[in-house]
């Protein structure tokens, strides 16, 4: 590598480099200009205003992508033969090429980083390419391309090349910079004979730098069998699997920057939806899409995706495996048909101060055909009524009986007509018809389901006792839980939506959501119009969109100016142009069902590692999951390269995978550490000892390496008092005390297991769960082991590939 700041090649990068910048800059001025020129526009009809609004918002988005590609704008450059390969035969020399192809150079007034370069002058170029953040072009005329947008083709090879297969690349450089200052290049040099391949280093460097609480971006170092995923062609489902570490999650997240890039138009208005397992885990990548430039898109755990219900109660280990389990399907088909039949008693109502009787009989027949009509519950409840009226008023004009001559009725239609009318008005009669036939919100139906043991027993007679145990709230439910959510989705989809005038408990929050929604600043929107390389491409991607997903866009094309992802995330029935799920081990079937009505072209990137499965009700195959929603439907990709763990770590880890799944196959680890996982043992088995223990411990590590991040990962039930134990401890306030659960998808500079063992014993999936703690380390591991004293010292859990430390070492 070259980092030299006075080598020749660097200053030729650094002036391309500012020429790209003085570009940038041109371009957020004028921007800037534009919307503060379109928000001063006055005097606007209620169109007008609307219109100004709509362009604002493009406008603040268009900056927003423009401010967010600041740091490492140019990563990558592209030395190119012709065509043919040959790099000979009429092709220019390195700089003539660069004069012809690249002249873009001159139209911002920069010099070449060709001049002044020495190495490469034998390698006959015909194009030079550089690849950056975003696509940039001259102000020349003809908008010659300056930078190349990681996502578009042109800047594919710059992923894929390789010794073996260059394609038409000579070289291939990786620009390293800070800020805007150029501090390094490396070169992989294809040109033939004595070739230098030493681009790993940018890898390398990009995996041992210390972490922080927030994942970045990986598009200087996107490894092929990455970009092939997240260039996917594919229309449906796909699944990417891979150990921990594989970059499941990097990609996925670039996979729909991608597709943001190439379906602009469509995805602006249906926009991305990326599913987390948690509000910690959302946050760690929270700023990967953004410093991409990429803010179309909702952020979001399974339990945020019904609109105006918040989850904020903790669900018993039996509740969650109840709750999420397909059979709930049919015990809410039950609970919402139970709600469909009439009390089985007589009613009298006083119509013109007269009785009149409503016999159970009668009622139950109305209920009948009502159900028989297929409308969903509160859809119904209109010709529930309407039948009820008519049989009313039937009633009321047999009191006036029939003509002794000729046996006709005394009144005639229009007097039935008016009868009708009157019942119509007549308040006991609604009362009578809400209550035969009550329209239902999701949390009423729930709520009166859970509360009572009889509706339980008649909608859920396939669960055992302990399953209606299990759902039985006996007090007044106050608040959700996460399992409650999707099956509040669930009954919502068979009640239908609540009539106009309806109490809704919901309301309320949801109208809170809507009004803090309307305060944010639309951006997606905007960002369609964002310049496209890549048109060919983006045509490809839209031919394979069902039909329905233009319907389903022109539904929501209305003139409200948030961003899409906005709106969606205030409407329970959006449709998502595409959906990404990360960690999707963990969902329950009940779970898959809501986030495939909110994706119902099914364009959906599921991402996940079976063998990390902790949740009961998660996913026992992929196919298990999948069958139902698609079929064999579905593509699946792996992920086999780990680049989170040092290869020491990833042996320990690759031997637990073993006995989980003897025919899985561990990723291969990517780079050394150079340092051998650790156990230590301690005497005191307490959950306070080992919880002291573990915090001091990891404020050892955490004083070792100030610039790292430190965990301590704790079997569940340690957890509140290791975070005590943490907390009273000076010098540890940055250590994270996580469960396995929770650790999921992080990954931190220094990892502490306390008592893997009971770890393993807490869970049915406890192995799984040592899994996934033991790969969460990019440099150290050590794991406390309770062992008595004088007891034989072995590793913790009949774990392979760890060093003893004893005290005092
Ligand atoms: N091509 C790459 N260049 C640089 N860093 C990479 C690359 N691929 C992956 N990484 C890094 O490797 C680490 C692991 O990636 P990621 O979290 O996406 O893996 P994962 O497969 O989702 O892991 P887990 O199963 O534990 O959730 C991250 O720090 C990520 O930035």
């Amino acid at each position: 590598m070259s980092s030299d700041a006075e080598s020749p090649e660097i200053a030729a990068e650094q002036a391309y480099v500012d020429g790209l910048y003085l570009r940038l800059d041109t371009l957020r001025n004028e921007t800037a200009e534009r919307l503060d020129a379109t928000l001063a526009s006055t005097g606007l009809t209620h169109q007008g205003l609307a219109e100004r609004d709509l362009r604002a918002s493009e406008l603040a988005a268009g900056l927003a992508r423009l401010d967010a590609v600041e740091s490492g704008l140019c990563f990558g450059r592209l030395d190119l033969a012709d065509d043919e390969g040959t790099g000979s035969s009429g092709t220019a020399t390195e700089e003539s090429a660069a004069t012809d192809k690249t002249g873009a150079a001159g139209a911002h007034g920069t010099a070449h980083p060709a001049s002044g370069e020495t190495r490469a002058e034998s390698v006959p170029v015909r194009e030079r390419r550089y690849v950056g953040r975003l696509g940039l072009r001259a102000d020349d005329g003809e908008f010659t391309p300056l930078l190349i947008d990681w996502r578009a083709p042109a800047a594919r090879p710059f992923y894929v090349a390789t010794a073996l297969h260059p394609d038409r690349v000579r070289r291939r450089r990786h620009i390293r910079s800070r800020g805007r200052r150029v501090t390094g290049v490396w070169d992989e040099d294809f040109s033939g004979g004595a070739s230098e391949v030493n681009g790993d280093a940018a890898l390398l460097e990009a995996l041992t730098a210390a972490r922080t609480d927030r994942m970045s971006d990986i598009v200087p170092t996107i490894q092929a069998e990455q970009d092939e995923v997240i260039r996917a062609h594919h229309a449906g489902v796909l699944v990417v699997q891979g150990g921990p570490g594989t970059g499941k999650t990097a990609v996925a997240l670039h996979r729909a920057a991608y597709l943001l890039y190439t379906r602009r138009e469509r995805l602006a208005r249906s926009a991305v939806l990326v599913v987390g397992p948690n509000p910690t885990f959302l946050s760690y990548i929270g700023d990967v899409l953004p410093s991409l430039g990429e803010t179309g898109v909702l952020l979001a755990t399974v339990d945020r995706l019904f609109p105006g219900v918040t989850a904020r109660r903790t669900e018993s280990p039996a509740g969650a495996v109840t709750k999420g389990r397909l059979a709930m399907v049919e015990v809410l088909a039950s609970a919402v048909a139970d709600r469909g039949r009439p009390p089985g008693e007589d009613r009298v109502l006083l119509v013109d101060r007269q009785p009149l009787t409503v016999p159970a009989a009668l009622s139950a027949r109305i209920a009948a055909r009502v159900r028989e009509s297929g409308l969903r519950h509160n859809e119904a409840a209109p010709f529930f009524r309407k039948l009820l009226l008519d049989a009313l008023a039937e009633r009321v004009a047999a009191r006036y009986g029939r003509d002794v001559f000729d046996d006709a009725p005394l009144l005639t239609e229009a007097d039935l007509v008016e009868i009708r009318a009157e019942l119509a008005e007549d308040a006991d009669v609604t009362a009578l018809a809400d209550e035969l036939w009550p329209t239902l919100t999701p949390t009423a139906l729930l709520a009166g389901l859970y509360a009572s043991e009889e509706r339980l027993a008649a909608a859920a007679p396939e669960l055992s006792a302990a399953e209606r145990a299990a759902l039985h709230r006996p007090e007044a439910p106050a608040g959700w839980t996460a399992s409650d959510v999707p099956l509040l989705d669930e009954a919502a989809e068979l009640l239908g939506p609540v009539p106009p005038g309806a109490p809704d408990p919901a309301e309320a929050e949801r109208a809170e959501a809507v009004r803090l929604a309307r305060e944010a600043l639309e951006v997606a929107y905007g960002s369609r119009e964002a310049q496209s390389e890549n048109a060919d491409e983006a045509e490809e991607l839209a031919a394979w969109d069902v039909v329905d997903a233009e319907a389903l866009a022109e539904r929501q094309a209305e003139t409200d100016t948030r961003s899409a992802a906005r709106r969606a995330a205030t409407d329970r029935t959006w449709a998502f142009g595409h959906v990404v799920v990360d960690e999707a081990q963990e969902l329950s079937p009940m779970a898959w069902r809501l986030l495939m009505r909110r994706c119902p072209t099914r364009s959906m990137t599921l991402v996940g590692d079976i063998a990390q499965t902790g949740e009961a009700v998660g996913a026992p195959s992929w196919d298990a999951v999948l069958a139902p929603h698609v079929g064999e439907r579905w593509r699946l990709a792996e992920l086999s390269v780990n680049y989170r763990l040092p290869a020491e770590i990833a042996e320990v880890a690759a031997g637990v995978l073993a006995r989980i799944d003897p025919a899985r196959r561990a990723p291969r680890a990517v780079r050394s550490g150079g340092e051998r996982p650790w156990w230590r043992r301690t005497g005191d088995a307490t959950p306070a000892g080992l919880a002291a223990r573990g915090a001091a411990l990891a404020a050892a590590e955490h004083a070792a390496l100030p610039e790292g991040r430190v965990a301590l990962l704790v079997p569940r039930s340690l957890l509140p008092v290791t975070r005590r134990a943490v907390a009273a401890l000076a010098g540890a306030g940055e250590v994270a005390v996580l469960d396995p659960g929770t650790a999921k998808g992080l990954e931190f500079d220094v990892v502490l297991v306390v008592d893997p063992e009971r770890m393993v014993a807490e869970s049915p999936r406890g192995l799984n769960d040592l899994y996934v703690a033991l790969t969460r380390s990019t440099r150290r591991l050590g794991l406390l082991h309770p062992v008595p004293p004088g007891a034989p010292a072995t590793a913790p859990a009949g774990l392979t590939g760890l060093t003893e430390v004893r005290d005092g070492e």
